[in-house]
């Protein structure tokens, strides 16, 4: 238990109300030397806020009182509902910290508590960082599924199979001297170990979660002057990218979030390709050919004034596993021929200066995305670090399961102990200071 009393302002600023939160063993009385009294628990009293130490009056508003345990950091807590000014806040957190034992909490310092008194997993905690960050409707709900522990408890599920079997192992060692025990408890380890295995390779195959929390990319490609900064406008609603008439406008990688049916996407403007006529299109060039290549949607744009279009898409280095489609743009200007057999489900027509052909391109992109993150309501390893942890787990079950029959009990024992070590690294139910460090850095004062 922390031995600090924190307090912060845990609401938005420029609000009419400011919400200030204490936790820690000395909230209770700083509530009452504050408010002149203790509420009763978990219910909101008007009260009237006084300065200690000159007894003169602060705000009026509204106080609770949380007492420990049940709180969300698990300690003593105390929430101000105040009015909203900067000197209002001022004043109070000022009386506030005059007071022992009381300082300003860090970012993410509640949650961190809440995590160290057992009230959350990691991935809760890093669940709720989502939550706050959250942007479209897909993110809110994956971020809300993290937050109530579903990533925790499928991975504790996992580690306590990975103990059961363990435990089968050792006792192999206990017995070494009759022959025959070792060998059953062994094989009575061997099934549920394989079935781990092909569940953590399941998931980690399963980039659904990633690609709802990062959002999917697409990027706009063609040769210049084709229209992709003016279509980037057009579907971003506004104007990002400078669109001239002039091939070679566009230099470096633009970037716009867009919400397209309730997902996040990153919609990327480049660089038009073609022979570089100078160092700085070079380089241009070639950052766009970079980002062009991780994009899980290419949009190859072609100039309808320019002829028929290309049979492939040249040029287009797109990533494995990328979906690539033609936009046949300035349909304003030119008749667009139908387009070849194999391109024909993936082709538009549009005029990104008249608005031609842009709704139903921003409807097939919708159902793109959608398609894409389909059944990924509870996907599992969103972040980078669940990855890391389930792929250092799954290397020390493939090491445990090659030499199952050969390895002596100590040994194999050991594999299934690391990997039960990786997995509890996700949960944080084996942690290390640096670790909790980088989860709660993502965090706002106040949370
Ligand atoms: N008539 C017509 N003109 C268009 C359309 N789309 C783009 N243009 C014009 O085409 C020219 C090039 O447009 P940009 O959007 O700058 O083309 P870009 O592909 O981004 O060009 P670079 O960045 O140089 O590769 C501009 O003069 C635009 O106004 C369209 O649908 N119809
Ligand atoms: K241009
Ligand atoms: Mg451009």
């Amino acid at each position: 238990m922390a031995r600090d009393t924190i307090a912060a302002v845990s609401s938005g600023t420029g609000g009419a109300v400011a919400v200030i939160r204490l936790s820690g063993p000395a909230a209770g009385e700083a509530l009452r030397a504050l408010c002149g009294r203790l509420p009763e628990p978990r219910r909101a009293s008007l009260a009237v806020l006084r300065d200690p130490a000159s007894d003169e009056r602060l705000d009026e508003g509204l106080a609770l009182w949380f007492p420990a345990p049940r709180s969300a950091t698990g300690e003593d807590m105390a929430e101000l509902q105040i009015h909203g000014g900067r000197a209002v806040v001022a004043a109070v957190l000022a009386a506030l910290f005059a007071l022992p034992g009381m300082r300003p909490a860090e970012a993410g310092e509640f949650t961190r508590r809440a995590f160290l008194n057992g009230r959350m997993d990691l991935a809760a905690a890093e669940g709720l960082a989502d939550l706050i960050a959250a942007e479209t409707e897909s993110q809110r709900r994956l971020a809300l599924a993290h937050a109530f522990g579903h990533l925790g408890a499928r991975v504790e599920a996992w580690r306590r199979q990975l103990i059961q079997a363990m435990a089968l192992v050792e006792a192999g060692i206990d017995f070494s001297d009759e022959a025959d025990v070792p060998l059953e408890t062994r094989a009575m380890a061997h099934p549920p170990v394989i079935a781990l295995a092909g569940e953590l390779r399941a998931a980690l195959t399963d980039r659904r979660g990633a690609l709802l929390r990062e959002g999917a990319v697409i990027a706009l490609a063609g040769r210049p002057n084709a229209g992709k900064s003016s279509l980037m406008n057009a579907l971003a609603a506004r104007d990002v990218a400078i669109v001239s008439d002039e091939p070679g406008t566009t230099r470096d990688v633009l970037e716009v979030a867009l919400d397209l049916a309730g997902h996040k996407v990153t919609l990327l403007d480049t660089a038009g390709l073609r022979e570089a006529t100078g160092k700085v299109e070079a380089e241009g060039i070639r950052r766009a050919r970079a980002r062009i290549g991780e994009a899980d949607l290419v949009l190859w744009v072609h100039d309808a004034t320019d002829g028929p279009a290309p049979e492939a898409i040249p040029d287009a280095p797109a990533g494995d596993g990328a979906a690539r489609w033609l936009l046949a743009n300035k349909a304003d200007l030119a008749p667009v021929p139908l387009a070849s057999p194999e391109w024909a489900a993936r082709s538009f027509t549009v005029a990104a200066t008249t608005g031609e052909g842009l709704a139903d391109l921003i409807a097939a992109l919708g159902a793109f995305v959608a398609a894409r993150v389909e059944g990924a309501e509870h996907p599992m390893l969103v972040r980078e670090r669940h990855r890391a942890g389930a792929s250092e787990a799954l290397g020390h079950l493939d090491l445990a399961l090659a030499g199952w029959d050969d390895l002596s009990e100590e040994l194999l024992a050991e594999e299934l102990r690391l990997a039960a070590r990786a997995l509890g690294r996700i949960t944080g139910a084996i942690g290390t200071e640096d670790l909790l460090d980088v989860v709660f850095r993502e965090f706002c004062i106040g949370k």
